[in-house]
Parts: C-alpha cells; structure tokens; sequence
C-alpha cells in the first residue's frame, strides 16, 4: 500500500493525497461508507459504485466472524468475491464491536472473551486471533485489536487501556508480519492511537503508534459520546504528531461537520454509521441542512431531495414521495434515504478534495460546516 501526498491548504491542515491498493486507489479525503455484516444497508454494490461513487467500503470482524463465518468466507475466496465488491475494503478488528454489541465481556491480558450477540456462543478474540480473522476475511486495510477507551473515564484506567492497547497492537504486528495474504493481494495493518481525552496520554499513544511505522495510522477512542470541542482537540493534538507522509483515519466520524472540521486538522479517512443508519429513520443530510423527512412541511415538497447531487435517486424522487415511503416503512424508502445520505457524504469530501486543490479550502469550510448543520 501506498499513499503519495498531492495538495495542502494554505489556511489549515488540510490535504489531499492517493491512497494506492491492490483493489484500487483512494482519493482522500474519503467517507468510507459501513459495511458492517458485508452489505452496506439497503445498497446494491452498483449503487455504491455509480450513484455514491464510492471508493472503499468497511465491513466488521465481529460481525462477519459471526455470521457466515469464516469457512464460508475462506471457501468465496474472501469478503470481496462474497458480497461482489471488487474496490479496497477496511475492517475494524472487532474490540469496539465486542464492547458495544457481545454479553458478559470480560478483557484480560490475553484477549477478550464474549459471547455472542446472535446466539449466545462463547469466543475469544485475541490479538493474534483477529489478526488471523482478517487475513481470511481478505480486507485491504486492517486494524489492529485494541481497547476503545469508553468516554468518560477516569485517567488511571485510561492510562491501563492505552499500554494493553499498545502491548496488544505489538502482539498484532509481529503475527500479521509473520503471515501471509491467502487470496494473492497484499493487505496492510494499520495501528490506533487511544489515551481517551487526556493531552499527555494522548502524546505518549501517538508517538507510541507512529513508532511502529506502519503504513497508515488510525485514531480511537474518539466519537463515543465527549463533546465535539474535546474531539476536535484531541484529533488536533495528535495529527500535530503523527508522520504527515501516512494516512491518519479518524474512526467513527462523524457528521459533516464534524468530518469537515476534522479534514482542516490533518484527517483523511472517514467512517461513521450515521449517513446509512440515520437514513432508515428518515434523517436527510443534504447541501442545505439537515432535512427531518417525517416533519409535515415536506408532505407536499414535490421537489428533487436534492438536486446537487449527481446520482439517479437525488433527481428522480421528491422530498414528498420520500416521506410517504419512510412514514410507510416501505422498504424503498431507506433505499432512497441510504443512498441520498451515502451521496451526499461521498460528495461533501469530493467538494472538500477540490477546494483544497484550489487552495480555498478554509472559507469553504467554514461557510459549509453552519449550512450542513442547520434545521431545515
Ligand atoms: O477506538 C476505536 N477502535 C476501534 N474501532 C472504533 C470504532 C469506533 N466507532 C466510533 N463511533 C461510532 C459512532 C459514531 C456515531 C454513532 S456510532 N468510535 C470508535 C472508536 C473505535
């Protein structure tokens, strides 16, 4: 893998760049859209490709070791020839999955034991173990098995989470090193920086992670519930440390503000469940604001949902037929609304991408980041 920096903005941290994989290159800045149990919610491969257009896809190990499990998946040829997606793929390595989702959890030195959310079945993921997960899941980019510091916490046990991290994460690099892609494409791991929202253990996880010199550098802990101001100053801190020469990927964000907020500190790589999980329940995030589709005012709206946007649904549906659907739970409607979202977010970055070409990148934002947080 590699990533070949190419523009900076002259009134941020700001950059774009190329990420390049066996699946394909990456423009960053990139939203990576959530793939969570190998399908992107209610959207066909197609439309990710030719309405959204988008680049990468994440898919979850917790999840996918779950269910189909890894003989079905070892048997496809791995995750790409399983749900069709030919285009690079990140997984996350499962610990925030095990904490958030799987009963009775219990983390140890040795890994995590849990069991499972689906049908109650016990298992232990250890760093070596989702090492070896992800090799046969096949995904591009991998992270390492980590502890997501739950916010808030007190300093002592944010202090004990983030050396296991670290004692976890060398633990994944000499076992990934040592083994082999099994599909015939390379597949890189990429660290995470934890330290919950403490500045100094913060420092010591950043230079801890950017000592290992991996091909791209992840950071947690962040976007599970601290105040926007406290992410945005602990992502500032720690892109001010992290090599400027690798990907920084900022895991969980966020909303478009957030992300756009987040690309003037030095980010580059996005992922967050909201665009697809908010579509379903009838959230809009569009050029103009945030649009709630079941309010009565967008009942007889017999406009485009959002005519900026280059893809077929955007130009084709109105706001009125698209609140019918979701008021109806018809199924069509959380495909409309999935697709809308993931478009806009893919764009919003795409817009981003461009603006610091241009080297207007700093107005820009600040003008968008008040537009696409309003109440329309
Ligand atoms: O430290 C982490 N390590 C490994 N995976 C993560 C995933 C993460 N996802 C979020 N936020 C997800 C959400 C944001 C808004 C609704 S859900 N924060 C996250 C932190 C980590």
């Amino acid at each position: 893998m590699n990533f070949k920096l190419e523009s900076k903005d002259p009134g941020s941290k700001a950059r774009t760049g190329t990420i390049t994989t066996d699946h394909g290159d990456i423009k960053t800045p990139i939203f990576m859209p959530v793939g969570t149990a190998g399908s992107v919610k209610a959207v066909h491969q197609r439309e990710l490709k030719e309405d959204i257009k988008a680049q990468i896809i994440l898919g979850n190990t917790y999840h996918l070791y779950l269910r189909p499990g890894l003989d079905i998946l070892e048997e496809a040829g791995g995750l790409h020839k399983f749900n069709g997606w030919d285009r690079p793929i990140l997984t996350d390595s499962g610990g925030y999955q095990v904490y958030s989702l799987a009963d009775t959890r219990k983390i140890k030195e040795e890994g995590v034991t849990f069991q499972s959310h689906i049908d109650g079945s016990r298992h232990m993921f250890s760093p070596e173990a989702v090492m070896d997960i992800q090799r046969t899941i096949g995904a591009d980019i991998i992270m390492a098995f980590d502890e997501c510091t739950p916010y808030p916490c007190e300093y002592d046990y944010a202090e004990k989470s983030m050396h296991m991290t670290h004692r976890w994460l060398k633990r994944c690099c000499e076992h990934f090193d040592k083994t082999e892609g099994k599909y015939g494409y390379s597949q890189t791991l990429f660290p995470i920086v934890q330290g919950s929202v403490y500045k100094d253990l913060r420092t010591q996880s950043a230079e801890a992670i950017a000592s290992f010199e991996r091909d791209g550098n992840a950071i947690g802990g962040l976007s599970v519930g601290e105040p926007a101001e406290m992410m945005y100053e602990m992502t500032d801190h720690v892109c001010n440390i992290l090599p400027l020469d690798k990907p920084r990927y900022l895991m969980g964000v966020g909303t478009p503000a957030n992300i756009l907020e987040c690309i003037a500190l030095g980010i580059d790589m996005f992922d967050c469940v909201m665009p697809t999980r908010n579509a379903r329940n009838g959230m809009l995030f569009t050029s103009e604001g945030i649009i709630n589709i079941k309010n009565k005012k967008w009942d007889r709206d017999f406009s485009p949902i959002d005519p900026v946007l280059p893809g077929y649904v955007d130009n084709f549906y109105s706001k009125a037929y698209l609140r019918h659907l979701i008021m109806s739970k018809e199924i069509l409607g959380a495909q409309i609304a999935s697709i809308h979202n993931l478009s806009f977010y893919l764009w919003l970055v795409g817009e981003a991408r461009t603006q610091i070409e241009a080297g207007t990148f700093s107005q820009w934002k600040n003008k968008m980041v008040s537009k696409v947080s309003q109440r329309l």
